[in-house]
C-alpha cells in the first residue's frame, strides 16, 4: 500500500470515527431522557434484564470480524457509561455544586466575610475547660490580629471515661470570652436538640467529623440562622461530604463552610491522612468556601505549619488549628495542641504566606 492510499484509509477511519461518536452521543441523549422519566417514576435507571436481552440482540446481528464477546464488551461499557451520565447530572444538580450557583458563597461571620479571597485561621484550643484557660488563648489571638476563636463544649470522645466537655457552661464561657475581646466563635453541637440554644452563645455553629451523617442534626442546622462549619467524616468520600453540605443548604441554610481534616487510612504515621487535593475538588465542585483543620488532619504539632502552607496553597479559604496555654495538662488532644509560644511561631510564618490578620488589612 502506498502512501497516498494509506492516507486515503485514514481518512475513511477519521470520517466512521465521527460518525461513531455523534452516534453514541445521539444514544446517550436518549438514554438521559429514558433514566429520567425511570426516576420519575421511582424506577432504577439499571436494568440488568434489559441489558442482558440487548446483549443477546448484539451477538446475533454480529456479522464479524469482532467476536460476539468483543462486542458485548464494547457495549456493556456503552451501556455502563449512559448511567454513569445520569449519575452526574443528579451531583452536578445539587444545590452546593457549581452548577446551580456559579458565584462563590461567601459566609459573613460579624466582620470576616469568609470565602472573600482572604485566607483565615479559626484558632483555639480543642476544649472549653475554664475561662482562664480560653481566655488566655483569647488574648494571643487578638494580639495577633486573629478574629475567629475555636473551643469545644460538647465533645464527642472515642472513650466514653473521656471529658465530655462543659456543655452548656463551656458555651456560656465561649460567649463571655466573644464579648470581651471582640472574637466570633466556633463551637460543636452533637444534638439536634441543642442548635436552638447555641444560637445565643456561638457564631458558628460545627457539625464534627463523628456527625457529618447525623441526617437529623444536618437538618435542624439546615434551620439555623447560624453558619455552620461541616467537618469532613473520617471515612467519608468527596461525594458523601457533598451531600452532607446538602441536607443543611436543601433545609435553608446556604452559610456552610466545608472543612478538610483528614480522613481515615492504612498510614500510621499521621493522626489522619490529610486529603489536600479534597480542597481544590471541592472548590471546583461546590461554591462552598473550603477550610483545613492541620491539628486533626496530621496529629502532629510538627506537621502543622507545612500542612497549613500546603493548605493555603492549593487554595484553601482559611485554617483550623488548636492552641491550648498549657497543652501538657490539656484535658483532650495533648500530643497535638500547640502552646502560646509555638502558636506565636506558627502564626508569624504564615503571616509570611499570606494569612490574613486584622493587623496586614
Ligand atoms: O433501555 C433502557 O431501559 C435504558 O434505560 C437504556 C439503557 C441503555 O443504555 O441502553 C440504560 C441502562 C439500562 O441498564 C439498560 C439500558
Amino acid at each position: 500500500m502506498n502512501v497516498v492510499e494509506m492516507d486515503n484509509l485514514k481518512k475513511k477511519l477519521d470520517e466512521i470515527d465521527i460518525k461513531l461518536l455523534d452516534t453514541l452521543n445521539e444514544r446517550a441523549k436518549l438514554v438521559k431522557e429514558m433514566i429520567h422519566h425511570k426516576k420519575l417514576q421511582g424506577l432504577p435507571a439499571f436494568d440488568p434484564v434489559r441489558e442482558r436481552e440487548m446483549l443477546n440482540h448484539i451477538a446475533k446481528n454480529n456479522q464479524g470480524p469482532f467476536a460476539a464477546e468483543t462486542l458485548q464488551h464494547i457495549f456493556k461499557e456503552i451501556y455502563k457509561a449512559g448511567l454513569e451520565l445520569g449519575e452526574n447530572d443528579n451531583r452536578k444538580a445539587l444545590l452546593v455544586s457549581r452548577r446551580k450557583k456559579a458565584e462563590d458563597t461567601i459566609v459573613q461571620v460579624n466582620k470576616d466575610s469568609i470565602g472573600d479571597g482572604k485566607q483565615r485561621l479559626i484558632a483555639g484550643p480543642c476544649s472549653v475547660e475554664s475561662y482562664e484557660q480560653t481566655a488566655k488563648v483569647a488574648e494571643r489571638l487578638k494580639e495577633h490580629g486573629l478574629t475567629l476563636l475555636r473551643g469545644g463544649a460538647f465533645k464527642p470522645r472515642t472513650s466514653p471515661y473521656d471529658f465530655q466537655g462543659l456543655g452548656l457552661d463551656g458555651l456560656k464561657i465561649l460567649k463571655r470570652i466573644a464579648d470581651e475581646y471582640q472574637l466570633s466563635v466556633i463551637s460543636e453541637i452533637v444534638s439536634p436538640n441543642d442548635i436552638e440554644t447555641a444560637e445565643a452563645y456561638v457564631d458558628v455553629i460545627q457539625i464534627g467529623a463523628r456527625n457529618m451523617q447525623n441526617f437529623e442534626l444536618l437538618k435542624e442546622a439546615g434551620q439555623s440562622r447560624k453558619p455552620i462549619l461541616l467537618k469532613r467524616g473520617l471515612a467519608a468520600t468527596i461525594e458523601e461530604f457533598m451531600n452532607a453540605a446538602e441536607y443543611i443548604i436543601s433545609s435553608g441554610n446556604e452559610n456552610i463552610i466545608l472543612c478538610e481534616r483528614g480522613i481515615r487510612t492504612y498510614e500510621r504515621a499521621t493522626r489522619n491522612t490529610l486529603d489536600i487535593t479534597a480542597v481544590p475538588i471541592l472548590k471546583q465542585e461546590t461554591h462552598l468556601p473550603v477550610f483545613v483543620d492541620v491539628t486533626h488532619s496530621t496529629g502532629r504539632r510538627d506537621l502543622l505549619q507545612p500542612a497549613a502552607k500546603a493548605a493555603m496553597a492549593v487554595g484553601a479559604d482559611g485554617l483550623m488549628a488548636e492552641v491550648h496555654p498549657d497543652p501538657a495538662v490539656a484535658l483532650s488532644d495533648q500530643a497535638q495542641q500547640m502552646d502560646l509560644e509555638q502558636f506565636d511561631h506558627f502564626v508569624s510564618i504564615l503571616k509570611n504566606f499570606g494569612l490574613h490578620t486584622n493587623k496586614n488589612e
